[in-house]
């Protein structure tokens, strides 16, 4: 195969990839679909709402700060539904007495900021964002009174929350922080702490709903299986306390902004064509804005929706407990009740008990949640001693936690690895998509923290891609639909898309430094360029119309790159995956400053070294070919007519370059106090990069020798030698007289 063929097999190869890969993607897009649900028609139809436990999971108080946290629980305590149908579970995976301290502060502002929230039919109801705009009222009226009045108190909240950083006398003295002493994040006990319990229960609209503080158990040398695995222990908790039929996923750092979100989902899961291969959950398109490079939320999510149903996408869920008990829709009959085969197989107490664990409480509340049932009314405090059990960490050995009943293990992308059980069981799910959009998050800016949550996810959708859900065998087994098969083929492969993108971007740099082709010439250039051209501005247009700039592709493209090489560590099992919380910023609080686009993150603690590594690299690359053509090849004379590299190879080299180049500059250029520590990650992956550049570039030796082996060959291209006559410098002489054989012939020069 000679230089041509191998640049040629290779954009052919990275082509197909391409190809299959947009092909997946139509696949998503051709039949996008949502529901409108029509809150105040709820009351008509239902008399008695359902119950909902609202679940927030945090995890270190220093990456998500407990201001944060305690934003997305006062906006989910101030919703519009009964309280008395609802209760908070929030789960702590950093055993902090900080976040428990904020926590209990903030049940004490939510016994006025829920009234106020009522009272005066507030419309986002996270306190930090309600307070950005000014009060529109009149001076001295009643509104602006209690308005100032909640300000204030809101301010207090948030002060005494940031005096109780970093200094632990706040709960040294009181008792009930006895529980979070000579604990580490690692190492500690189950801890569970009831904050407010709405003991009467009688459904007054200006309570708040009952709120738990959770914390399980954790040992440095146990797996903890991160928040797949703090979720099922909030599904056990609140089976213990509350059992309510439905469960509401919400990460620390996203609040409600709809005060009518949970009915609106409950108008999905109550309607009346209710059959039982109806909604399993119902997931809402969060603002994906601030997350930046999440495409999938921002037109994908309604394809996907228009199939068999929405993607699980982690935050802003509501799921059914009865689903995530690992029910089919054949075990549920057209009215909603078990089916008697599923009832024979799940009342078995023993069954349970395998499924669900030895807690005889949970296995109770298990029984019950799946016939439909509501727990007897029940102390929240009598619960906590089971609920400390099932926090144990060898509750889940030998059970089904994790492998066939709620949140799954197997990946650190939970929520998409447990959606795709889920669908392939046969249930569908949902999509409502507000506007505004009804959960809003603090993402990580763009920048290398980005980078990280891109690589997190990559790398979790790829252990799906190997593990026994994978799409790749999934197929032929499960109740899933064919195009729904198709979608999460395209979500868990998508990263792999990233080698040949890396391929196709050296491709041009390559056929500059080996003087091949890779455009075709003349007219068929004019056509290339033509669907070069129309495919830029295709996926420009792509990454413009939901708001983000171009910045955003980085990295994701970088992200799927480093994550292909921790899969490969992984399966060969050197290293471990690990989640890695991404680090929330914490909102602005000042009057007058606004929630804008996601900034540069610039105090990040990521060292961006290896990040950059790709973008450098090809820069480089490609830098290094231009240079070689113009210096070396002498551009103005050279002639296209050898059949080599030419302009056209050239200009692909400037496009890849100037597409890699802001992404450097604005490493390079960022703030000034950040650009010291920025230029020796740089530095270091500069050195890095040409160390790999001089181990592509062809041969360093006489540029008219190859070796191959021991041997020398002269550098000659074979294949265009033709039979015309050719000037050599030296000739071969090997003499032979007739009907003799050849001498041993050698090479002389010509003069
Ligand atoms: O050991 C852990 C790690 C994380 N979390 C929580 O999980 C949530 C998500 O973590 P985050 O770092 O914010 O990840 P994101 O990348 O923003 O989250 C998206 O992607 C994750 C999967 O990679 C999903 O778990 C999330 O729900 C989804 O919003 C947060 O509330 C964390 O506190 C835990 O409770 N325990
Ligand atoms: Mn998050």
């Amino acid at each position: 195969m000679n230089q041509n063929d191998i640049a040629w097999v290779m954009a052919f190869l990275c082509e197909s990839c391409f190809s299959f890969m947009w092909l997946l993607v139509t696949n998503v897009t051709w039949s996008p679909a949502e529901h409108k649900p029509y809150p105040d028609r709820l009351d008509e139809r239902v008399h008695d709402l359902p119950s909902l436990d609202m679940f927030v999971s945090t995890a270190d108080p220093v990456r998500e700060p407990p201001i944060i946290v305690v934003n997305t629980v006062l906006s989910l305590l101030a919703v519009n539904y009964p309280p008395n149908k609802l209760a908070c579970y929030v789960s702590d995976d950093g055993c902090s007495p900080l976040t428990y301290f904020s926590l209990k502060e903030a049940f004490k502002f939510a016994k006025i900021w829920v009234p106020f929230c009522k009272k005066y039919n507030v419309g986002v109801r996270a306190p930090f964002k309600y307070f950005l705009s000014p009060v529109v009222s009149s001076e001295d009226s009643e509104f602006s009174n209690d308005w100032n009045m909640m300000k204030r108190e809101y301010e207090n909240l948030s002060q005494k929350v940031e005096d109780a950083t970093g200094d632990s006398h706040w709960f040294d003295a009181d008792d009930d922080f006895e529980a979070f002493s000579n604990t580490k994040p690692t190492d500690h006990s189950t801890i569970v702490k009831v904050i407010w319990e709405n003991k009467g229960g009688v459904g007054n609209e200006q309570e708040v709903p009952p709120f738990v503080y959770i914390s399980r158990e954790k040992q440095p040398s146990y797996v903890h299986h991160y928040k797949a695995g703090a979720m099922n222990f909030l599904v056990r908790v609140s089976g213990l306390m509350t059992n309510a039929p439905y469960m509401l996923d919400v990460d620390c750092d996203m609040y409600a902004t709809d005060a009518d979100a949970v009915r609106k989902a409950m108008c999905i899961f109550l309607e009346e064509s209710m059959n039982p291969n109806h909604c399993a959950f119902v997931q809402y398109v969060c603002d994906s804005k601030a997350e930046g490079f999440n495409l999938l939320q921002s037109f994908l999510e309604r394809g996907v929706a228009g199939i068999q149903g929405s993607v699980y996408t982690g935050s802003g869920c509501f799921h059914t407990r009865r689903v995530m008990y690992g029910l089919y829709p054949d075990d549920v009959e057209d009215n909603g009740s078990l089916s008697s085969v599923a009832t024979r197989k799940l009342s078995a107490e023993k069954t349970l008990a395998e499924m669900f664990g030895i807690s005889k409480e949970l296995v109770k509340s298990a029984a019950r949640a799946l016939q439909r049932k509501a727990n007897p009314q029940n102390n929240f405090t009598n619960s906590i001693e089971a609920a400390t059990e099932v926090g144990n960490i060898h509750y889940e050995y030998q059970t089904s936690w994790g492998k066939t009943i709620g949140w799954l293990y197997d990946s650190i992308l939970e929520d998409v690895n447990t959606c795709i059980a889920i669908h392939s069981r046969g249930w569908t799910s949902s999509l409502i998509s507000s506007d505004p959009p009804s959960f809003k998050g603090c993402m990580p800016p763009i920048g290398p923290e980005a980078m990280l949550q891109k690589q997190r996810f990559s790398t979790g959708a790829l252990e799906i891609f190997f593990n026994k859900q994978s799409p790749l065998i999934g197929m032929f087994q499960q109740k899933i639909r064919l195009r729904q098969w198709l979608v999460y083929l395209s979500i868990t492969m998508s990263s792999l898309g990233s080698l040949p993108m890396l391929f196709y971007c050296l491709l041009p740099a390559y056929c500059l430094l080996h003087d091949s082709t890779l455009f075709p010439k003349g007219l068929w250039l004019g056509i290339n360029l033509t669907f070069v051209g129309m495919h830029c501005i295709y996926t420009l247009w792509k990454f413009m119309r939901p708001g983000l700039s171009v910045d955003f592709w980085y990295p994701s493209f970088c992200g799927s790159l480093f994550s292909i090489f921790d899969i490969t560590l992984k399966l060969l099992g050197i290293s471990k995956t690990v989640f890695v919380v991404t680090k929330k910023t914490v909102p602005a609080t000042k009057l007058g400053s606004k929630d804008g686009p996601p900034q540069r993150g610039d105090d990040s603690q990521v060292d961006d070294t290896l990040y950059l590594l790709p973008a450098t690299f090809i820069l480089l690359v490609n830098v290094a070919a231009l240079a070689d053509y113009l210096v070396g090849q002498q551009l103005w004379s050279h002639s296209d007519q050898r059949g080599g590299s030419g302009l056209a190879e050239a200009s692909g080299c400037t496009f890849v370059a100037m597409l890699f180049l802001p992404v450097l500059k604005g490493r390079v250029l960022a703030a000034p106090k950040a650009r010291d520590r920025r230029f020796k990650p740089l530095s270091l992956s500069l050195s890095l990069s040409l160390s790999l550049l001089h181990s592509m570039a062809p041969s360093a030796q006489s540029p008219l020798l190859t070796s191959e082996g021991d041997e020398k060959y002269a550098n000659v291209k074979w294949e265009e030698l033709g039979f015309a006559l050719t000037p050599t410098d030296y000739m071969y002489v090997a003499k032979c007289k007739q009907g003799e054989s050849f001498s041993q012939g050698k090479v002389v020069p010509l003069w």
